[in-house]
C-alpha cells in the first residue's frame, strides 16, 4: 500500500474503527523537537478514512516553515500506513493557530512560567563548569562531559553561559536557530545534548557586548523560557573567572554544583581562592576538580608534562580547606590534539573517537559526576536577585 505526503482531497468522513487505529498508531510519532508524541502536543488535527479506505491525515505543525516539516510528515504517514484495511495514505500539513500554540506551550510549561529545574521534586543535576582564568579547556571539558552522558543514555541539556566567549554551537557542530513555538523556544540538538546559546542568534562574527544585568536576563531565559523537557542532567559553560555571570547562575539556579577546570601548571592559591571564595558566598557546592592538558603522550609511549604535574591535587586541597569539605580531583586529561580537533569540527572527541584514552577519562568524569550523591544544594530555595 503506497504511503503518500503531499496535500489532501478529505473524502467522506468514515466513522469506524480504523480512525481509532490511526491514532493509536500515530502516538508512537514522536516530535523531534519536544520529544513527545504529536498525538499529546495536538498536532493531530484530524483524521478520516474515505469511501476508497484512503485515510486522509492532517497534521498541525507548531509553526510555518517548521524545518522538521519533511520527517513528521514522512513519520506519520509509515505510523498510519500500520493500520490495516487502508488502501492508501494521505498527509498534509497546516501550521497551528496562535490561540493552538498558546495552548501548547501552556501544556509544556504545565501553565507555570518559572525555571523548571527550581520546582520542588526537579532530578535534575545541573553543573556549572568555571575556571579560575581563559584558556584552560572548559568549554572543551563541557562539550565531552555533555556528550559522554548522552552515549550512557542520559537526557542531557547545556547551556553555554559564556555569553561573551560562546563556543558551544561550534563544538557541537550545530548551526541551527532554536525553532520559537509561542514564547517558547526549542533548543537544538546534536550528538544527543540540547544546546542553546547566545551564539545561536548573533551573526557571525559579531561580537555580544552586554553588561551584567541583561546577561543575568539572558541566562534567566535559557533557564525558563526553553523547554527542556526532563533532563537528567544541565551543564553550564560559564565564562572564566568569578564574574557577574557566575553569581547569576548560582542565584538563578542554586542546586548547581561547580566543576572547576584547572591545568597542572596552574597556582593553587590564585584558581581555589577566588572560586572558592565565590562559592563560599553563594553557598554553591563544589563536586570537583578536572585537571586539564595533563601529560602529553608522543608517539614512542613516553609522557611529556608541557603543563607541569599536580595543579589539579592542589586546587582540590587548598579548595576543600576553603569550603570546609572534601573536593576531590574527578579526572586528569590529557593534552591531545583529538581532542581540539573534534571541537574545532563539531564533533566531540567522546563521540567520535570513544575508545581514545583521553576519552575514556571524560567519560570517567562524566560518570563521577553523575553518580556522586546528591547535596543539600538541591533542596536551597532560588535567591531573589536586587540590583540597583
Ligand atoms: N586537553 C586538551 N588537549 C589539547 N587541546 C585542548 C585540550 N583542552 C582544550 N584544548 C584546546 O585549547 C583551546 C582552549 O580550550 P577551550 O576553549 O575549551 O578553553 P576555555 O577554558 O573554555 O576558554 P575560554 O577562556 O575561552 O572560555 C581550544 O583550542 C581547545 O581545543
Amino acid at each position: 500500500m503506497p504511503a503518500e505526503t503531499g496535500q489532501s482531497t478529505p473524502g467522506p468522513t468514515a466513522d469506524d474503527e480504523r480512525v481509532a487505529q490511526i491514532h493509536e498508531a500515530l502516538s508512537g510519532v514522536i516530535d523531534p523537537e519536544i520529544h513527545r508524541p504529536i498525538t499529546e502536543l495536538g498536532m493531530v488535527g484530524s483524521v478520516t478514512v474515505d469511501a476508497e479506505d484512503t485515510a486522509h491525515v492532517t497534521v498541525l505543525l507548531t509553526i510555518e516553515g517548521c524545518p522538521m516539516r519533511d520527517r513528521i510528515e514522512r513519520e506519520t504517514a509509515e505510523a498510519t500506513a500500520t493500520v490495516p484495511g487502508l488502501s492508501r495514505v494521505e498527509v498534509s500539513t497546516s501550521a497551528m493557530t496562535e490561540e493552538q500554540r498558546r495552548e501548547l506551550t501552556n501544556r509544556l510549561r504545565q501553565g507555570r512560567r518559572q525555571i523548571p529545574f527550581n520546582q520542588p521534586g526537579s532530578l535534575t543535576r545541573i553543573f556549572a563548569i568555571s575556571s579560575g582564568k581563559g584558556g584552560v579547556g572548559k568549554s572543551t571539558v563541557t562539550a565531552n562531559l555533555a556528550a559522554a552522558m548522552a552515549a550512557d543514555g542520559l537526557r542531557v541539556g547545556v547551556i553555554d553561559a559564556d555569553i561573551h566567549g560562546f563556543s558551544m554551537p561550534g563544538m557541537f557542530g550545530i548551526t541551527d536557530q532554536p525553532t520559537k513555538v509561542s514564547d517558547l523556544l526549542m533548543p537544538p540538538a546534536a550528538h544527543g545534548v540540547a544546546v542553546m546559546s547566545i551564539g545561536m542568534f548573533v551573526p557571525e562574527g559579531q561580537a555580544v557586548v552586554w553588561r551584567g544585568p541583561k546577561m543575568h536576563r539572558a541566562i534567566e531565559q535559557f533557564a525558563s523560557d526553553v523547554f527542556w523537557g526532563d533532563l537528567d542532567v544541565l551543564l553550564l559553560d560559564l565564562p572564566p573567572g568569578t564574574g557577574d555571570v557566575a553569581i547569576s547562575v548560582a542565584q538563578l539556579l542554586p542546586s548547581a554544583q561547580m566543576v572547576v577546570v584547572t591545568t597542572p601548571q596552574q597556582s593553587a592559591s590564585g584558581v581555589a581562592e577566588r572560586v572558592g571564595s565565590l562559592s563560599t558566598s553563594t553557598e554553591q557546592e563544589i563536586a570537583g576538580v578536572v585537571e586539564n592538558m595533563a601529560g602529553l603522550t608522543l608517539p614512542d609511549g613516553t609522557v611529556m608534562d608541557v603543563f607541569g604535574t599536580g595543579g589539579g591535587d592542589r586546587v582540590a586541597q587548598t579548595l576543600a580547606r576553603a569550603v570546609g569539605h572534601d573536593v576531590p580531583v574527578l579526572g586528569r586529561i590529557g593534552l591531545d590534539p583529538a581532542l581540539r580537533e573534534g571541537s574545532d569540527q563539531g564533533v566531540p572527541l567522546v563521540v567520535s573517537d570513544p575508545d581514545s584514552p583521553t576519552s575514556m577519562a571524560l567519560t570517567g568524569v562524566a560518570r563521577a559526576l553523575v553518580h556522586k550523591p546528591r547535596g543539600l544544594g538541591g533542596m536551597k530555595l532560588p535567591l531573589t536577585v536586587a540590583r540597583s
